[in-house]
């Protein structure tokens, strides 16, 4: 069976979407989605994509991570996803509904509204999200978790090109504190307008930039009251414009980012290669 697909990225983050919202395609399981990510015998993308129907809302998004995970939520996918329907969207998620549409500097998410409490993120046991009372060998304690749709760990470093986050990710990643695993974010507070961040991602690993992590890291700087509620947040990959709207009576405001997404190639693969 031959299957279309469009390879896509947001700021380097990249894709393979496959859009099954005219034609069904044959169920994905995580061992397809891992074979077709796979830089070596796959297409190679950090996250696979899946458009599908939906009864509650325009589009159905899934997010398989390149280990084959299925995942909540993924902000630079919700930004390729814009850009390949081309107008205002609702998207059903995992990780809660969340709508896109064209705007002036790429298109425009609203993720929703930050989950901040320790069985939100989840955590294993309860604490303070604003600064868990744990540290690793590297220096980098007392983080900030914050749950976007999926789970972050947002640590304030000086300088975040010094640090072995390829070597302490994925231990933080993996750490039993945090049951779901987690997003881990080295970030460095250039100005109250302006965060440099770096991303080890929950089952794909380094990536040039993570969606989810900016609006992350946003929020846990905002909470410290370390940047004002718009901020630039840069990635290898490039910038991202995060805002956390305001509380008000009705609860914490939801989080909006502006960006780039990119189409790359489509082309075709044979579904029986993978399955
Ligand atoms: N690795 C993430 C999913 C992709 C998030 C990232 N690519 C983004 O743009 O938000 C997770 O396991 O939650």
């Amino acid at each position: 069976m031959r299957i279309p697909f469009t390879k896509m990225h947001g700021l380097g983050n990249d894709f393979v979407v496959l859009d099954a919202r005219e034609s069904a395609l044959p169920p994905m399981t995580g061992d397809i989605a891992a074979a077709l990510a796979d830089r070596h015998t796959g297409i190679g993308c950090d996250q696979l994509v899946l458009i599908e129907p939906s009864d509650a809302a325009d589009l159905r998004m899934r997010i398989f991570n390149h280990d084959g995970g299925e995942v909540e939520a993924c902000g630079n996918a919700a930004r390729a996803v814009g850009v390949l329907v081309g107008h205002a969207i609702t998207m059903e998620t995992l990780g809660g509904e969340i709508t896109a549409r064209p705007d002036d500097a790429g298109i425009a998410v609203d993720m929703g509204v930050p989950r901040l409490g320790w069985d939100q993120i989840p955590l294993a046991y309860a604490m303070d999200t604003l600064s868990m009372p744990v540290g690793w060998d590297s220096g980098m304690d007392h983080p900030v978790a914050v749950n976007v749709g999926n789970p972050h760990a947002i640590f304030f470093v000086d300088d975040v090109d010094a640090l072995p986050l390829g070597e302490i990710g994925p231990v933080i990643e993996k750490d039993q504190i945090f049951p779901e695993g987690v997003n881990v974010n080295a970030a460095q507070i250039v100005s109250r307008s302006a965060i440099k961040l770096r991303v080890w991602e929950r089952g794909a690993g380094l990536t040039r930039a993570c969606g989810t992590g900016a609006c992350a890291t946003a929020v846990a700087a905002m909470r410290r009251g370390l940047v004002d509620r718009t901020v630039t947040v840069s990635l290898p990959g490039g910038d991202l414009t995060i805002s956390w709207d305001a509380d008000s009576e009705a609860g914490p405001g939801s989080i909006t980012m502006t960006g780039p997404a990119t189409i790359a190639f489509t082309g075709e693969f044979d579904w029986g290669d993978f399955a």
